[in-house]
């Protein structure tokens, strides 16, 4: 079966790349004040992969997301996606990367005047000048996907904050990025509204190629859709492997305490 949702992926053929280079991130680092946040941080993410930064609070994981989001910049070193550099860069340049990347955040920041469809068709019409008809048929097919076909008119004040997270997450997709960076997306819910948005991504993970940084505190989660784990501890990436090895056979200590903290 193909329906339009489940070709996603495909809308960016730069994703198709087997093992294709997305993201690189070349000795960055990130201080406020006399806090080094990211300590000249190394890594790469390849196309289609999901990566999950796990690590003690304070660590610097949700920062690397606002760095790619360009929320943030870095003091030093070199962030490139897509093969184009994003830090440092011409602000043109910044803008039209910045359109490969959505970010579903905490608090799930929607529009509170908007109905749930169009808080999704803003910005593929305002920023990426897609027919308003077209967004409107592609953010039912998001809300249908998230399981909110029936919420179109609602405002995010008649949705619970699991139907309002979903509804970001849509909103994401809607842009058709590269990139979906996941931002502790479940922290702020109750908990018997969090097992409906990780099936979401659970499922979204499954079903698309899309390339997903996530930053959870949901290690069964993580486990699930994970092709990498990276375990960090005071800005630097301390191990690194499939979620497998790291949940199971951890090298470092400073990751077996963390996850006997947290499992
Ligand atoms: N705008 C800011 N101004 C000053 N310090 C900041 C700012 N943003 C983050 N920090 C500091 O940077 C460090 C890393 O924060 P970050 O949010 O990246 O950590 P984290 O690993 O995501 O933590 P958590 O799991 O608690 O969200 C923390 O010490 C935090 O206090």
């Amino acid at each position: 079966m193909s329906t339009d949702i489940e070709q996603t992926p495909d809308m960016n053929p730069a994703d198709k790349r087997p093992g294709g280079e997305l993201i690189r991130l070349e000795q960055v680092t990130k201080r406020f004040g006399d806090n080094t946040v990211l300590d000249h941080l190394d890594f790469s993410v390849e196309a289609g992969k999901h990566v999950t930064l796990i690590g003690p609070s304070g660590s610097g994981k949700t920062t690397i997301l606002r760095l790619l989001m360009t929320l943030t910049k870095p003091d030093e070193g070199i962030i490139t996606v897509d093969g184009q550099q994003l830090f440092p860069a011409p602000e043109k340049q910044v803008r039209e990367i910045r359109k490969q990347i959505g970010m579903v955040f905490q608090q799930f920041n929607l529009f509170p005047n908007m109905s749930a469809l169009r808080n999704i068709t803003e910005a593929p019409v305002t920023v990426l000048g897609m027919s308003k008809d077209e967004a409107e048929e592609r953010a039912r097919d998001l809300l249908d996907l998230v399981g909110l076909a029936d919420k179109c008119d609602a405002r995010p004040s008649q949705l619970s904050g699991g139907q309002q997270q979903r509804v970001a997450i849509a909103r994401a997709l809607a842009m058709r990025p590269k990139v979906l960076l996941l931002d502790e997306v479940t922290s702020a819910l109750d908990p018997e509204l969090v097992a409906g948005v990780l099936d979401v991504l659970r499922d979204i993970a499954r079903t698309t190629d899309i390339t997903m940084l996530c930053v959870t505190h949901e290690m069964n989660f993580a486990r699930d859709i994970s092709d990498q784990v990276l375990m960090f501890d005071s800005g630097r990436i301390i191990e690194s492997g499939p979620p497998e090895k790291i949940f199971s056979e951890p090298a470092k200590d400073r990751t077996r305490e963390f996850l006997s903290a947290v499992l």
